[in-house]
């Protein structure tokens, strides 16, 4: 066993991990990295990457398919599954020298390629190392959460993990679960000519508003999709012809011929024996305070792991908030309210903050809800991408959330977790001046129409200004 000490030692090389060694190692500090499976983690080789890869694909694919509104002929897509997975793997291989262990390794950071397990409350074995260190950061993320659904052990299914190595189309693929994996991967495959059934136990897309959520379900329903709410999946079986059967608890069923599950994530805490350092855990993961210190206050726990939100952005926002606190000593904490997420379909849907429900539920009659239709925007009806809405919670002339359906709806939201981060007021997004025609006018427009009925339906400035005419030279 090699004896190694640092300041400190990272386990998990993903996207929280990489960026707490990147940026630890640059400032000086003494680093070591483990990884036990592949650098870049979920998000490269599995997650964010493929999944977004994937969907490219399919856009080009029903371009093809729907070009006759534009002037240009329909033309039924060719598409070559496999080599729609050779794209995938070709855009990770391009993007994974950003996360190699050489380009670490040129930052100064030791990497070892093994499974970190604890020893005691500040001592980490991985294969042939023993690593003190001063202090710990646990960012080992998440797998996909099997159910003891029965009949599942004995049908082949696929994970995020297995997908994007399938090399032929499925005939019909039925996805167990309708959050963002199931959706985007629903939308991914109908494009590319599978049949696609998504089989929810409650409402899909159910963390976004469900106003917002309702413009891509149908969407996603008018391209084909199946898509069943309300199902919860209670018994999986083989079918005679060699497909597979999913049996709700209501009695629904559904076949298919490949199924995907897609049901949520658990945290990767097994191999840590988090018991000998001391570390808390509940059903979400590490537990950790508002500075995602562990209950062994030498130890952190960033990104996935942490139980929270489970985002790339997140974990990368995560190794920000603790370099501050391990490197320099400074508090630091993590807050949620200006964290955005985005779900790829098309059209995207994007919510940052408060949704109008939590909105009307914590400030009741405080609240006012700006909205501002796609329709409205020439650039989106130039497009042919005019399905869209932006609603912003407005409180006391600030925003409190935004949630964003559309074209571009991931980009858009972006600037309302700017002006919530920054307490902005509605007034100063208003002054921005976007170039027209851009999707992002629809950003001006939404606060624009927060100010119009106190502008254009107030008898008092209209009273103001046929006073002011009556005086001007
Ligand atoms: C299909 C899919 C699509 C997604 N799309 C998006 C998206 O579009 N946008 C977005 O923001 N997020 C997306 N996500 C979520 C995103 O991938 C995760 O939030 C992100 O990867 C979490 O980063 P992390 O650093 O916490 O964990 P990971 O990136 O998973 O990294 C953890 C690493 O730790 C390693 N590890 C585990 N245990 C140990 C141990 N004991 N010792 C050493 N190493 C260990 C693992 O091998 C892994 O490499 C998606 C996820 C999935 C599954
Ligand atoms: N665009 C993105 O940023 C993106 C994309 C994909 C994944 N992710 C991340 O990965 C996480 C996991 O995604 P996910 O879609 O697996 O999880 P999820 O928890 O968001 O959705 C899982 C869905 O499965 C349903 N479900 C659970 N058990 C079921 C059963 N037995 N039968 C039928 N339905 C059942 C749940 O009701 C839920 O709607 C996301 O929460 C997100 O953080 C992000």
């Amino acid at each position: 066993m090699q004896e190694l000490t640092c300041d400190l030692l990272v386990i998990g090389a993903g996207s929280g991990g990489l960026s707490v060694a990147a940026g630890a190692s640059q400032m000086g500090a003494d680093v070591v990295l483990l990884e036990g499976h592949k650098m870049g983690g979920d998000c490269l080789n599995y997650g964010c990457v493929p999944s977004k890869s994937l969907l490219a694909s399919a856009k080009v694919a029903y371009g093809q398919a729907h070009a006759s509104a534009y002037g240009v002929a329909d033309q039924m897509p060719v598409v070559d599954y496999a080599a729609a997975k050779d794209h995938v793997q070709d855009v990770i291989a391009t993007i994974a020298p950003v996360d190699s262990q050489e380009r670490f390794e040129g930052f100064g950071v030791r990497v070892i390629r093994a499974y970190g397990r604890f020893v005691d409350d500040r001592v980490v074995e991985a294969g042939e190392h023993r690593i003190t260190a001063r202090r710990i950061v646990i960012a080992t993320g998440s797998s996909p959460l099997v159910p003891p659904i029965d009949g599942l052990a004995d049908v082949p299914y696929f994970t995020n993990e297995t997908l994007f190595d399938l090399r032929e189309r499925p005939e019909h693929l039925l996805i167990i679960g309708g959050g963002p994996i199931g959706m985007e991967m629903a939308q991914a495959h109908i494009r590319l000519g599978s049949k696609v059934t998504v089989i929810e136990g409650d409402r899909a897309l159910g963390k976004d508003d469900p106003e917002l959520a309702s413009i891509v379900l149908d969407q996603l329903r008018g391209e084909g999709i199946e898509i069943a709410e309300g199902a919860q999946a209670e018994t999986i079986a083989s079918t005679e012809g060699g497909g597979i059967r999913v049996t709700a608890k209501d009695g629904r069923v559904f076949d298919g011929s490949h199924l995907l599950m897609a049901v949520g994530r658990k945290a990767n805490i097994d191999k840590l024996n988090l018991e000998a350092a001391g570390v808390e855990t509940n059903r979400a993961g590490v537990v950790v305070d508002d500075s995602l210190r562990s209950s062994n206050r030498r130890v952190y726990a960033i990104g996935d792991v942490a139980g929270g939100m489970q985002f790339t952005h997140v974990a990368g926002y995560h190794a920000g908030v603790i370099i501050r606190s391990i490197l320099f000593g400074l508090p630091s904490k993590a807050k949620t309210n200006h964290i955005p997420w985005a779900t790829y379909t098309a059209p995207e849907l994007a919510q940052v903050g408060l949704t109008e429900e939590q909105a009307r539920e914590k400030h009741g009659d405080r609240l006012e809800v700006a909205r501002f239709d796609y329709h409205h925007n020439d650039r989106a009806l130039a497009e042919r991408k005019s399905k869209g809405l932006i609603k912003v919670m407005v409180v006391k002339g600030r925003p409190v959330g935004a949630s964003v359906v559309g074209h571009q709806a991931g980009e858009l939201v972006a600037l309302w977790s700017m002006a919530i981060a920054n307490n902005l007021k509605m007034s100063q997004v208003a002054g921005m001046v976007a170039p027209y025609p851009t999707i992002s006018e629809v950003n001006k427009r939404v606060a624009g129409a927060y100010f119009s009925p106190r502008l254009f339906d107030s008898p008092m400035v209209k009273r103001v200004v046929q006073f002011v005419q009556r005086w001007l030279p």
